[in-house]
């Protein structure tokens, strides 16, 4: 990986920037597959929504944005973008589980 302040044009930030993107999203599509096997061991739209779970992991968070040095109401957004979406995903696999 390189370090951003040896790079000395544009286009080699951006190329950095590209593939730090790239696997963000390869972060991401992991992280959605743990996500689609959950409902396996959930029986309902409440345990599926798991309010307290989510208080708890966006609290812990903003803790690790705080960390980081990055914005944590960024990251709150961008976690409940992700959550909003993996709920909807959640409840399309329950109801397609119930139907069979
Ligand atoms: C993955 C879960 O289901 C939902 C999705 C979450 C997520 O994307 O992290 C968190 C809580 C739930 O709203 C879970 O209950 O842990």
């Amino acid at each position: 990986m390189k370090d951003a302040k040896s790079c000395t044009s544009i286009s080699e930030l951006r190329d950095e920037i590209d593939r730090i993107d790239r696997m963000i999203m390869e972060l991401l599509a992991r992280r959605q597959e743990f996500v689609c096997e959950i409902v396996r061991f959930k029986t309902d739209e409440k345990s599926i929504v798991a309010k307290s779970r989510q208080e708890q992991l966006y609290k812990q968070r903003r803790a690790w944005a705080e960390e980081l040095h990055l914005s944590p109401d960024m990251i709150d957004e961008v976690y409940k973008t992700i959550v909003h979406h993996n709920i909807k995903k959640e409840l399309e696999l329950h109801n397609k589980s119930k139907k069979q």
